[in-house]
């Protein structure tokens, strides 16, 4: 069994994840980990803050000489922001003094439409929304990030599975479907200013981004992550939390402003007929192979050893610069919603945040089937049971 769990708040010290259960012997240093941030910062469109804010990454329990151990992985990204919200955010009482006209701890009592201020402020008993906002934030994908790296790297080193994503929609702009990178691909991929595997596409994404920027307003978009290397049989059938596509929906789901999540051709495939909706099954390396992946790597909830398709759909960023309607719970009238910045769009920082989660999904079902307490006996047992299937 993989655990894991991050804390921290988006203006506090830092950000801390922990991941249990991997096996010994993978290989992965703090540069790895800084390297995988880096990617999750860039993205044309982001705001002010993503030039600002560092992510210092200190590993802190779990690795030793650039190797697991066995034990918790444990990392720590410090927000490089924090000696000015030292006393906002304070852990410990701040005297009221202190806090006297320090403006970064005014109230925040308009909530935004779409992110989570107003029913956060409801639910638990907070009078502005400061409270909220600090946890909810997607600043938490940044301890996401750096623990699905870990599982990255298990994926890679114990099964040769590469993980990798691209953006496929900005708005109303979309790629072709045949567009589809590779492991190979990835480096241009990353150099592309809005991640997306096609130039044309990506100009008119861009021109998008700007005119929206202009409107002072934001952007959604669709990104795909796409895994390579897969063995047929990680999840199951037998039961609705084994299943694979069920588990990816979940993780995926749990990121920030992420709305909806497709496998393969997923709503597609809902409006063409059976003869042209599977993946017909023919002779081949291993005895047996797909013609298409139309299903995007799973049936019956587990993996079929075909390329692992998924889709994942963010909406509009909240934080309108063209501030919405809504209300100042402090005096009941009517208000614009409170906005200091904001990306126009985070839809490329939300692949590299869905890579992390199918890596963690992944690597759970990994460990699993093969189980291993070192990473060269998970790599042997994963070896015979393609060896049963003579899959080379
Ligand atoms: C990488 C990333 C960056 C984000 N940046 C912002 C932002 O700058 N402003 C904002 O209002 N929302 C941003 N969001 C979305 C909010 O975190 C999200 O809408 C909010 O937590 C409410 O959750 P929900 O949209 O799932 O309901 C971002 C999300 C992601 C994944
Ligand atoms: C800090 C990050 O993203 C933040 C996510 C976010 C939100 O509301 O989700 C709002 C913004 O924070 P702020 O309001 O402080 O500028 C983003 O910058 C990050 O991704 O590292």
């Amino acid at each position: 069994m993989l655990r894991w769990l991050t804390a921290g708040e988006s203006h506090g010290p830092a950000l801390v994840a922990i991941l249990e259960g991997l096996p010994a012997g993978v290989a992965v240093t703090s540069d790895d980990i800084a390297a995988a941030l880096t990617r999750r910062r860039a993205g044309y469109g982001r705001g002010a803050r993503m030039k600002f804010e560092q992510d210092q990454v200190t590993l802190v329990g779990g690795i030793r000489h650039g190797l697991t151990q066995g034990g918790p992985v444990a990392v720590e990204v410090a927000n490089s922001e924090w000696p000015k919200w030292e006393r906002v955010m304070s852990p410990d009482p701040v005297p009221a003094e202190e806090l006297e006209g320090v403006a970064r701890n005014a109230p925040l009592t308009r909530p935004r439409p779409g992110h989570a201020d107003l029913v956060g402020m409801q639910k638990y008993g907070h009078d502005e929304a400061r409270p909220v906002l600090e946890r909810a934030s997607a600043r938490e994908t940044a301890a996401r990030v750096a623990i699905g790296e870990v599982a990255r790297a298990f994926c890679r080193q114990a099964l040769g599975v590469e993980v990798l994503s691209h953006v496929v929609s900005m708005g109303t702009v979309s790629v072709p479907d045949s567009v589809q990178p590779e492991p190979a691909d990835l480096e241009r991929v990353d150099a592309d200013p809005l991640r997306c595997f096609d130039p044309d596409t990506s100009a008119r994404m861009v021109a998008e981004v700007d005119d929206t920027r202009k409107a002072g307003d934001t952007l959604g978009g669709v990104v795909e992550v796409l895994a390579y290397g897969l063995p047929p049989g990680l999840g199951s059938h037998v039961h609705w939390d084994r299943r694979l596509d069920s588990r990816l929906a979940g993780a995926l789901m749990g990121v920030q402003a992420i709305k909806g999540v497709e496998v393969g051709d997923g709503f597609r495939t809902a409006a063409r007929r059976g003869s042209d909706a599977h993946d017909e099954i023919e002779p081949g390396p291993g005895g047996v192979r797909r013609r298409s992946n139309r299903a995007g790597g799973v049936e019956g909830g587990m993996t079929t050893g075909g390329p692992l398709r998924v889709r994942a759909a963010m909406k509009p960023i909240a934080t309108v610069p063209r501030a919405l309607d809504t209300v100042d719970v402090a005096t009941g009238e009517p208000a614009r919603a409170h906005h200091q910045r904001s990306d126009v769009t985070a839809v490329p920082a939300a692949g590299v945040v869905a890579e992390a989660m199918v890596a963690l999904v992944l690597a759970e079902a990994a460990v699993e089937k093969f189980g291993g307490d070192s990473l060269d006996e998970t790599a042997r047992n994963a070896r015979a049971y393609l060896d049963t299937l003579e899959i080379q």
